[in-house]
């Protein structure tokens, strides 16, 4: 099926290049969407039925704040403000909870977020996603579920959330229009319902015989 370059799984030296210290094969699907488009959500299931660990970026962040890391108030400044952390601290956490992990098989939500996330998650680890699961919603239905999300956050409110889309857009859509160019994009109408996203999401990921 796919050619041999753009296989999914990295080799074992890739992976310990990497600092993934075992030998197991990674395999990474990137959740994209914009916010309030039901990543986290979908990625509940996926775990479920398909035995992926979730890794959220932002949640990942935010973990980072509450830990009183040095970084905290840089990420927390910056959350508020629905701007994109350096990657440098990004691609730290996602490696680290990687090679925590005991699984190889990871979604990984939230992020890139931008081309500076794409090109440093790449240079670090060597793992290329297999594919990337990207969840298409207009901006008045995100907009009505984050104000209606209630997990206290800092970032969902009207001025922030403005913020968010902008970036969205202005540098989150070129990393989707990136791998597209690959072939690597499976779109997702994420307006519809929890359910009704979900059985979109399970054709994806049941391999067709
Ligand atoms: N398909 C859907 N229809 C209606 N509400 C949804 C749907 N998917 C998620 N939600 C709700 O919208 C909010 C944002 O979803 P979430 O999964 O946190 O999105 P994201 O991680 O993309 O920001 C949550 O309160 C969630 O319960
Ligand atoms: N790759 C990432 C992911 C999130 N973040 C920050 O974390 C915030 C919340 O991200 P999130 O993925 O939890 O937000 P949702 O899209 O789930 O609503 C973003 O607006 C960014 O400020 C980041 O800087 N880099
Ligand atoms: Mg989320």
């Amino acid at each position: 099926m796919g050619s041999e370059v753009d296989a999914p799984a990295v080799d074992s030296t890739k992976v310990v290049n990497g600092c993934l210290s075992n030998d197991k094969k990674v395999t990474v699907v990137f959740v994209l969407g914009g916010p309030g488009s039901g990543k986290g959500t979908q990625c509940a299931n996926i775990v479920k039925y398909f035995g992926f660990t979730h890794l959220s970026a932002g949640d990942l962040l935010r973990a980072e704040i509450k830990s009183g890391s040095e970084n905290g108030t840089m990420i927390q400044n910056m959350i508020k403000e629905g701007k994109i952390v350096p990657s440098e601290v990004t691609v730290k956490l996602l490696q680290r909870a990687m090679q925590e992990s005991r699984n190889n098989k990871f979604l990984i939500d939230g992020f890139p977020r931008n081309e500076e996330n794409r090109a440093a998650f790449e240079k670090v680890t060597g793992i290329k996603p297999e594919f990337v699961l990207f969840f298409n919603c207009s901006e008045e239905e995100m907009e009505k579920r984050l104000l209606s999300r209630n997990e206290g956050r800092v970032d969902d409110n009207n001025e922030t959330i403005r913020k968010r889309f902008k970036v969205f857009v202005e540098s989150s859509i070129p990393v989707i229009e990136y791998y597209d160019a690959k072939s690597k994009v499976r779109k997702v109408d994420a307006g519809k319902s929890i359910d009704e996203v979900f059985e979109a999401v399970k054709s994806i990921f049941t391999p067709a015989n």
